[in-house]
């Protein structure tokens, strides 16, 4: 190529860059004007939503749905995310409460959900994540729920026994696992292996192979192991890219993960209750009685039904010895008809059904 030919096309990007600034402040503009309008009209004592997930998703599907490329779809849909979650700063900054300390996957799945322009603010525990929610000092917060290694955050689970708050949203992330190493650490004595238990568990066979004899100490959190070994010399963490870039670790061995598609599911968790989206989920705990075929009595409506569970995990009740109670996943809002109508039918054979929240269904 020329040198001419690339000043030409030089010129062209900077002409459609003019035009790209251009309608995203309008955009912008649009956003702000969307947040006035919002809170006009609301009713006595009503306080303004302005961040709507239902919406969110829709748009984010639009974008995918529309692209011809030669940009990636899930690609495009990340740039427009990061464009909403600016323009939403507009018209109200979010603030969202997640897993600490800054780095950890936690943080990750924050942004990735809810874009860079939110304020992030780190807790100690799952449980003051929900603490935090229910008192309304950050907008929302986003706890790991699932690993599909590992199964169940049991943490997550059993918070949604104590408190009332709603899911609002949920989203998926690829973990990738690295041994990560100070600047001082004597890397031929390495002794001790820092990390969450999920993630040293998720590194298992790589550990027994590579490391058998080190022995793995388990952390409050990935990046808190990062944190430990910047100032160790014989030490190592096994942590994600965020918490190494962060505490400026090197990587010694990269995706050290024991399954290549380790992925761990969130949720959103707040206060307010999510329209229909057109592609939802929804979250429902119940308690049976302690008898027989109680559990397929339970499955009988969803299946007569139509409506299709995606998970279903059991945790003891709190309230007794060897009771139980079911959290179960299912496609479709609650207020479509089919699954409205299953969950009434439910109501009247157990215990008791709490609805969690409806949701949609995670776009990236
Ligand atoms: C603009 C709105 O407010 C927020 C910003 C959105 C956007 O930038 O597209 C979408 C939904 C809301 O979270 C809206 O509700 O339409």
């Amino acid at each position: 190529m020329s040198e001419q030919e690339l000043q030409a096309l030089r010129v062209r990007i900077d002409s459609l860059d003019e035009k790209i600034l251009e309608l995203i402040n309008e955009r912008a503009s649009c956003a702000q004007e969307v947040g006035r309008v919002k809170e006009a009209n609301l009713a006595e004592g009503e306080l303004p939503v302005f961040y709507r997930p239902e919406r969110e998703a829709q748009v984010l599907k639009r974008i995918m749905e529309l692209n011809k490329g030669p940009l990636d779809s899930e690609v495009t849909a990340r740039l427009f995310r990061e464009i909403m979650s600016a323009c939403l700063a507009l018209e109200k900054p979010l603030t969202v409460a997640y897993l600490g300390p800054e780095g950890t996957f936690s943080h990750a799945a924050a942004l990735k959900h809810f874009g860079q322009s939110v304020i992030a603010k780190p807790m100690a525990a799952i449980d003051e994540i929900f603490r935090e929610v229910v008192a309304g000092a950050v907008s929302y917060g986003v706890v790991p729920v699932e690993n599909s290694t590992e199964g169940a955050i049991n943490h997550t689970l059993d918070s949604f026994l104590e408190h009332d708050i709603s899911i609002t949203g949920e989203v998926e992330l690829r973990i990738h696992h690295h041994l990560l190493v100070g600047e001082n650490t004597k890397t031929d004595h390495i002794t001790r292996i820092y990390s969450h238990a999920q993630s040293l568990a998720q590194c298992r066979k790589w550990l027994d192979a590579h490391y058998p004899n080190v022995e793995r100490v388990a952390v409050s959190s990935n990046a808190e192991a990062a944190k430990r070994v910047k100032s160790e010399w014989s030490s190592a963490a096994i942590a994600g890219d965020m918490a190494a870039k962060l505490y400026g670790l090197t990587v010694l061995a990269e995706k050290i993960e024991d399954r290549p598609d380790n992925s761990t599911r969130f949720l959103i968790i707040g206060n307010d209750a999510v329209p229909p989206s057109g592609e939802d989920k929804t979250s429902v705990i119940v308690s049976v009685s302690n008898k027989p075929g109680a559990l397929h009595e339970l499955l009988i409506p969803f299946h007569d039904n139509g409506v299709d569970l995606t998970r279903i995990e059991t945790r003891p009740s709190r309230s007794g010895k060897w009771t139980y109670v079911f959290f179960i996943d299912l496609v479709g809002h609650q207020k479509s008809p089919l699954v409205k109508d299953a969950l009434e039918k439910i109501t009247a054979k157990s215990v008791g059904v709490k609805v969690l929240g409806s949701y949609p269904k995670a776009v990236l």
